[in-house]
């Protein structure tokens, strides 16, 4: 278990309480996106949730940042009822969730440095100093200090989720909110970007909540995960609990998943064991 994770006793970081969202179509019907769901996320986790396409993860997400107003329910995070903010009190609020979206969405006329000390010049007095120690320091965490001065169009998908993990970063947030963050990346790179956030949730302790469709990244990098359909949490568990039954398609697919890889992890290591003395005798 991660070190950073707080007591089961404790309150949660995150706490969506019958939170419920719904759209005005363009052609004046009402669509219920996300209906009365209820979900506590405790501190230093990774924190999945996935569903089929459409069944409300980003809106789910999104209400977390207030990025959609839920038109029912609460949202508190670290103790404060998100809903009941005042417009500047919700900007500060803010600071403490950064987060990171599929295409990545930096500003293009920017270089790497100005992406990251953006959030930091637009909120709080820091000096210029300050901020450039801030962004050396985001961008080390993401090992991209060497593409300071370069534009986004001169960088390659993977630098350029990486700037925005470093832009997220900045300004030292309790929640890291990321929606499909490895959607449009290969398969290298993904895994590559998966460690990244495992260690800024090891090592500075962020909490992380993850969108994805993608079950290899449930695995990678998960340690709880919510199952939503059709706007409803149908499921919540550990993704190292195999005993309980899954109630979800996804979840027992999850389960089948999760036993391959733990079977060819058996098998690569006895391969590596065979191969021990060989090495050894060569
Ligand atoms: N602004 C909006 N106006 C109208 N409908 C919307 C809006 N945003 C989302 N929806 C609808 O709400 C439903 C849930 O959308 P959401 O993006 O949360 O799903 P999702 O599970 O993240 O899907 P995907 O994996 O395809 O991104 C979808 O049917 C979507 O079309």
């Amino acid at each position: 278990m991660n070190p950073n994770s707080s007591s089961p006793s404790a309150p949660p970081l995150i706490r969506l309480d019958a939170v419920s969202k719904t759209f005005k179509l363009p052609d004046g019907r009402v669509f219920e996106a996300v209906k009365s769901v209820s979900l506590d996320m405790a501190a230093g986790r990774i924190f999945g949730l996935i569903g089929k396409s459409g069944a409300g993860k980003s809106t789910l997400l999104r209400m977390i940042n207030l990025l959609e107003r839920p038109d029912a329910g609460q949202v508190l995070v670290d103790g404060r009822d998100l809903t009941r903010l005042s417009k500047r009190e919700l900007r500060e609020t803010r600071q403490g969730i950064g987060m990171i979206f599929q295409q990545f969405n930096l500003l293009q006329n920017a270089s790497v440095y100005e992406n990251v000390a953006f959030p930091l010049k637009l909120h709080g007095n820091r000096s210029r100093t300050d901020i450039e120690a801030r962004v050396r320091e985001c961008l080390a965490v993401v090992g991209l200090t060497d593409k300071l001065h370069a534009y986004p169009a001169q960088l390659s998908g993977g630098q350029k989720q990486r700037v925005a993990i470093a832009r997220a970063l900045a300004p030292h947030p309790k929640v890291l909110l990321c929606d499909e963050p490895t959607s449009a990346l290969d398969t290298e790179t993904t895994r590559s970007v998966l460690d990244t956030l495992r260690e800024i949730n090891q090592r500075l302790g962020v909490t992380i909540v993850i969108v994805t469709h993608e079950l290899h990244v449930v695995h990678a990098l998960c340690d709880h995960v919510a199952v939503l359909e059709n706007g409803q949490l149908v499921e919540r568990f550990d993704v190292g609990d195999q005993a309980t039954p899954r109630l979800s398609a996804l979840g027992r697919e999850l389960a089948q998943e999760q036993v391959r890889e733990d079977i060819l992890k058996e098998h690569a290591a006895r391969i590596a064991q065979a191969a021990e003395p060989t090495t050894r005798a060569a």
